[in-house]
């Protein structure tokens, strides 16, 4: 299998897709280990099955209808495998497998048939303290943005998944690209006040435009930084509630076909009627509910 990524949005033509069946028992609130999931739990509105089943295979029918090779992770019983992205992710024609979180290292197993595939040349892997998921990674032609916490605060955080060392390890793998670092603001409890990875607060559409919500960067630079290289007028800004509902996370197909929720209003309004684009939308409330979106259950292989 041919791997090729080498930006957010080129035309896609093969994607892992993450498993919606057997998720398990909703966690005990201490055992959770995102802010979103917390809430839901907390609030007694957390997923069920059936309803995360019917938000994939809608999402799976947008991507097939669009030509998009769709492959799946095999299933691991009462496991939560939704969120494909963080388990690896492809940089040009090399897959990076992630050291993920302890509480979802299982999901990497179901992967071994789609890594064979790939090939062990192809395949990287890092060291056992280099931490990092693909939710933080963003690939954006010469550019390489990666989510981070820096410092001591890193141990602290459940909702930390990247950390110094990995980006230390990724410049070494990649000298010729352009690796930015961007911290994130973090809290494991209140989802409107922290973000989880990268892609929860910042996202890259079309050719040279992105979605971005402001306070999810710890230091204003970095997020002036990004404004500098998309152009201001290229900037979709959401609110703290349109970020907890997750606009950020949408998935593009191509530069001017993105996979949207239903229920963006203000965000797929802007995408269709100021920046030309066909927004596929579909509902996925349920699966917002568990920290991650679109994006997030994706994992491509090749785009064009
Ligand atoms: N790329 C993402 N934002 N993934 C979301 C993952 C959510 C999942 N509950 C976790 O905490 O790991």
């Amino acid at each position: 299998m041919k791997l090729n990524i080498k930006n957010e949005t080129g035309r896609l033509k093969s994607v892992v897709l993450g498993l919606p069946n057997s998720m398990g028992p909703v966690h005990a609130l201490e055992h959770s280990y995102d802010a979103k999931s917390y809430h839901s739990i907390q609030n007694g509105i957390y997923p069920r099955e059936e309803d995360i089943i019917m938000e994939m295979s809608e999402f799976e029918k947008v991507l097939l209808k669009h030509d998009v090779e769709v492959f799946r992770p095999h299933l691991i019983h009462d496991y939560n495998q939704v969120f494909a992205r963080d388990v690896a992710f492809v940089i040009d024609d090399k897959m990076i497998i992630s050291n993920i979180i302890q509480d979802r290292y299982n999901e990497q197993d179901a992967y071994r048939k789609i890594f064979a595939r790939v090939g062990w040349k192809n395949i990287i892997n890092l060291p056992d303290s280099a931490h990092i998921e693909g939710g933080d990674v963003i690939i954006w032609n010469d550019f390489l943005f990666v989510g981070t916490c820096f410092s001591e605060d890193y141990r602290n955080y459940k909702t930390a998944r990247t950390n110094e060392y990995a980006i230390e390890i990724l410049k070494e793998y990649f000298p010729k690209k352009r690796i930015i670092d961007l911290e994130l603001t973090k809290n494991d409890f209140d989802a409107f006040s922290g973000i989880l990875h990268l892609d929860c607060t910042f996202n890259p559409v079309g050719k040279d435009k992105c979605i971005i919500y402001k306070d999810g960067f710890v230091d204003e630079s970095d997020y002036r930084l990004l404004l500098d290289i998309f152009g201001e007028e290229n900037c979709f800004h959401v609110t703290k509630e349109e970020m907890f509902e997750m606009n950020p996370n949408i998935f593009s197909i191509a530069p001017d076909i993105v996979v949207s929720d239903g229920s963006f209003t203000r965000m797929n309004e802007h995408l269709r009627n100021e920046w030309g684009m066909t927004v596929e939308e579909i509902p996925y409330r349920e699966i917002a509910k568990m920290g991650g979106l679109l994006r997030c259950s994706t994992l491509p292989l090749a785009r064009e």
